[in-house]
């Protein structure tokens, strides 16, 4: 199926410029450091921003351009983002009712609707208390049955989990993938577990452009950029192809690994933190990469301390336990050898599917 939204435009004051669509029935998740756009495309999805020129689509209705804003409430878009605003006055049921009514229909068939929803989300039990009697997961259930008892074209989910605690977002992952099935989504987070749990589809933001987007396995598995790498936790260096499995690293050493890369053309390697050990003497006799670097940063995250060697203008990220920091006396400005196997490391054709287009 094709997009369901479309955003071609630009917002002058904010530097953003975008390309993206989203996929009819799809979760598309957008990622991206702080500023990069992702509230910017909310609000023009939504119908709170009008941009300086192009346009946003919403089936085939233009909804927004230079000259045009259908209002929020003219469009059919189901809303959830960290805090719910439920209605403190009106009773859950009628918090739930509240879109379908103001979108004329009956009271009766409203109510209906709205009890239906409630009990999708198992909280039909709940429907006559008042929203401040609720938990936070609670109210998070009332307003996923409130953005779906609209029938909405599209749901904006704007990091819907992260003012909750942990023990509770598990079960609204679960709960919101099975009400999302079919619906057309997009989903803000900075939490790759949301987007394994519900994307289909990825789109990286970067400045306020489209670095990245694909299907979620297309773009986590060749990260386009440092940042859609270090959201996957793996390491992403760049070089160029020396043949089918052998990248030059920029101003470094060759490094071995598994893929086809076409020879002479850009290219990069991914490679897990978890799957480089550091030396103070290359081991000698394996077929593992063994390469020089310099230690340039240490960061501990519990147990595991991160190590960052810099390999010619790029640093890899090493995830080695305390006690062979430690072992190794490693402090920054120390020379080491980094060992991987080939098998660890994964080359991608920079113009491979998922990258930016
Ligand atoms: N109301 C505003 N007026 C002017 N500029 C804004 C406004 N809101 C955001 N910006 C700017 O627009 C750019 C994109 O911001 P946006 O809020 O869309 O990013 P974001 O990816 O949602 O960031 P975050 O993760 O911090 O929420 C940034 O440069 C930001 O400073």
């Amino acid at each position: 199926m094709g997009d369901a939204a479309r955003i071609d435009a630009v917002v002058e004051r904010r530097g953003v410029s975008l390309e993206l669509g989203l996929r009819s029935g799809a979760t598309t998740a957008l990622i991206g450091p702080n500023g990069a756009g992702k509230s910017t495309c909310v609000q023009l999805i939504g119908g709170a921003l009008r941009p300086d020129s192009g346009h946003v689509s919403i089936g085939d209705r233009i909804v927004a351009g230079p000259r045009t804003l259908v209002p929020a409430h003219q469009r059919r878009i189901g809303y959830l983002d960290q805090r719910p605003l439920l209605f403190p006055h009106l009773s859950v049921l009628d918090n739930v009712a509240y879109g379908p009514r103001s979108r004329g229909i009956p009271r009766a068939t409203a109510l209906e609707r709205a009890r239906a929803e409630l009990a999708a989300v198992g909280m039909d039990q709940l429907a006559e208390r008042r929203p401040r009697a609720l938990s936070g997961g609670q109210s998070q259930r009332v307003a996923i049955a409130r953005a779906l008892a609209i029938d909405p074209e599209i749901v904006l989910l704007d990091e819907p989990f992260a003012a909750l605690d942990a023990a509770s977002t598990p079960e609204l992952r679960r709960l919101l993938r099975e009400r999302l099935a079919e619906v057309t989504t997009l989903l803000v987070t900075h939490d790759l577990l949301d987007v394994l749990a519900l994307a289909d589809e990825l789109v990286a933001l970067e400045a306020g452009r489209v670095v990245a987007q694909g299907s979620v396995d297309d773009v986590l598995t060749a990260p386009a950029t440092a940042f859609v790498a270090d959201f996957v936790g793996v390491n992403l260096l760049h070089g160029v192809a020396v043949d089918a499995s052998a990248l030059q690293l920029d101003d470094g050493p060759v490094l071995m690994g598994v893929g086809e890369l076409p020879p002479g053309e850009p290219a990069r390697a991914t490679i897990a933190p978890d799957a480089v050990s550091l030396h103070r003497a290359a081991p000698g006799g394996s077929p593992r990469n063994a390469l020089e670097g310099v230690v340039v940063a240490l960061d501990s995250r519990g147990p595991v301390v991160g190590v960052g060697v810099r390999l010619g203008s790029q640093v890899l990220r090493a995830d080695l336990t305390a006690a062979s920091v430690a072992e190794l006396g490693l402090v920054p400005g120390e020379r080491v050898v980094m060992v991987v196997k080939a098998t660890q490391v994964h080359l991608h054709p920079a113009d491979g599917s998922g990258l930016a287009r």
